[in-house]
């Protein structure tokens, strides 16, 4: 029976069964600050150990402040901050700490430590665990308490199978283009709700062109269309990340060799149907802007704010309701919208080639009058390759602020946020009201249109800079 790459992962895995239920074995538990303190309480009530340490590995990301990692104010983000450490001591789990060198965001850190393995099961109290399917990977999100149950366990109890969506995306991405401007795009054409119930494997010649980064880009927003995953079947791009010398926890020598005949086994047969089929032109795509208070509110940079006569009736009162919010007048060209706030960084685009992106676009360009740009890297690691390139000199000229890796303006769980009314472009995956900051205004874009709003100081085009 001809199998896709998710049931060849999921089948895998699987312990036991039950009518409703199934049990899979985890291979790797990622763990941060702040989903974990009640699942440490429960293991130490319950007088259980962590079953296996050695596939549980801890970073602190969240709750750090990214201009100075050690000078942590906020009451609430130390003592969880403190939290995790004493119990990463005291439940002997392995903590990537600030300053060890290999601290960072959960999900940029565990592909970097080659700890995110094709065909292996990953979760961590985080919902954008998506990420790591970019190496085929059936990676996801989970709740305290699970956190609890896969500590003490190493298992983790899964309701009925989620069926597979396929999205393919054809075509070459045009120059100018991300990743990030793909998966907004599939977001827009899906909506948040269109991947419920599923795990969405992307495939197809635009997805087998990108970089492993930029397929990490496109899983990470999976969860933002309702996905319970996204995954991306390994090839020669992801052994090749895999073989690099700096991943301490991929497999070495002979042992990779072998490791790679069977992740070339995990591709989904030829004769395989997904439940689902979507099928997306990346050729055919402009740089994607979202307007609104989720992410399938997106147009292209070179369109307007949708009119409420544009949308289909089912939209029109969220969409008012998001015009107000953001503070924007229905059919305002998008070029024409200022901003106050540039992020760059996040899970979704604080790696090393999204840096470089940023960096292409402000090159010998300014930050506009007015305007604060922050550029955070994803982990101490991007932080240290971004030196060694220099684009750290080439944000600090461009007048952008150069930052300590953390998950900063994602979210407002730290002292970067936007304060009220304030208009981001941001490069992070969320844009609800609030998200990064009381009162703040979200946009979402890929690094290179978040750098060409920086030193525009509105919404442009980053083709046409580029084009210069
Ligand atoms: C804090 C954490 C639980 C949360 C998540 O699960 O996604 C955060 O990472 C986010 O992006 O909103
Ligand atoms: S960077 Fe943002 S999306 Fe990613 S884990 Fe941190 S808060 Fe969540």
């Amino acid at each position: 029976m001809p199998e896709t790459l998710f049931q060849k992962v999921w089948n895998r895995h699987v312990l036991s069964t039950t009518d409703e239920a199934t049990l899979l074995y985890i291979d790797r538990h990622l763990v941060h600050e702040v989903t974990s303190p009640q699942a440490f309480d429960g293991l130490r009530l319950a007088g259980r150990q962590v079953r296996r340490k050695d596939l549980t590995f801890a970073t602190i990301d969240h709750n750090v402040p990214t201009d100075d990692q050690l000078d942590i104010r906020d009451l609430l983000s130390r003592r969880q901050i403190e939290t995790l450490r004493a119990n990463c001591r005291e439940f002997g789990v392995t903590l990537y700490d600030i300053k060890s060198g290999r601290q960072g965001i959960v999900h940029v850190i565990g592909p970097e430590l080659g700890l995110t393995l094709p065909g292996t099961t990953i979760v961590c109290g985080d919902s954008h665990t998506s990420t790591h399917g970019a190496f085929g990977a059936l990676a996801f999100g989970i709740g305290t308490s699970e956190v609890e149950h896969v500590l003490a366990t190493q298992t983790l109890w899964q309701g009925r199978r989620p069926r597979s969506l396929g999205v393919e995306v054809t075509g070459t991405l045009p120059d100018g283009l991300e990743p990030k401007d793909i998966i907004l795009a599939v977001i827009r054409a899906i909506g948040t709700g269109g991947g419920t119930g599923s795990v969405i494997e992307y495939y197809g010649p635009a997805i087998r062109a990108l970089s492993m980064e930029g397929r990490m880009t496109v899983c990470n927003m999976s969860i933002e269309a309702g996905a319970r995953a996204g995954l991306i079947a390994a090839d020669d791009v992801t052994f090749e990340y895999l073989a690099r010398k700096d991943r301490p926890f991929a497999p070495k020598g002979k042992a990779f060799d072998e490791a790679v005949a069977d992740w070339k086994t995990l591709a989904t047969d030829p004769d395989a149907v997904h439940d689902a089929h979507v099928k997306i032109d990346a050729s055919a795509l402009v740089p994607q802007v979202t307007w609104g208070t989720n992410p399938a509110m997106t147009v292209d940079a070179t369109g307007h704010v949708p009119t409420l006569a544009e949308l289909p009736p089912a939209q029109r009162d969220e969409a008012a309701r998001a015009f107000q919010y953001m503070g924007l007048t229905p059919g305002t060209p998008i070029s024409e919208i200022p901003i106050d706030v540039v992020f760059i960084g996040s899970c979704t685009n604080g790696r090393i080639e999204d840096l470089r992106a940023a960096a292409h676009v402000f090159q010998g360009r300014h930050v506009a009058p007015g305007v604060r740009a922050l550029v955070v890297p994803g982990s101490e690691q991007v932080r240290s390759q971004a030196h060694a390139e220099g684009l750290d000199q080439v944000f600090l000229d461009a007048g952008a602020e150069w930052r300590q890796a953390g998950c900063s303006m994602c979210l407002a769980m730290n002292p970067d946020r936007l304060q009220p009314g304030q208009r981001a472009a941001s490069t992070s995956n969320r844009n609800f009201e609030g998200r990064q900051g009381p009162g703040g205004r979200t946009h979402l874009v890929s690094a290179a249109m978040a750098a060409a709003a920086a030193v525009t100081g509105r919404f442009t085009d980053v083709r046409r800079l580029l084009a210069r």
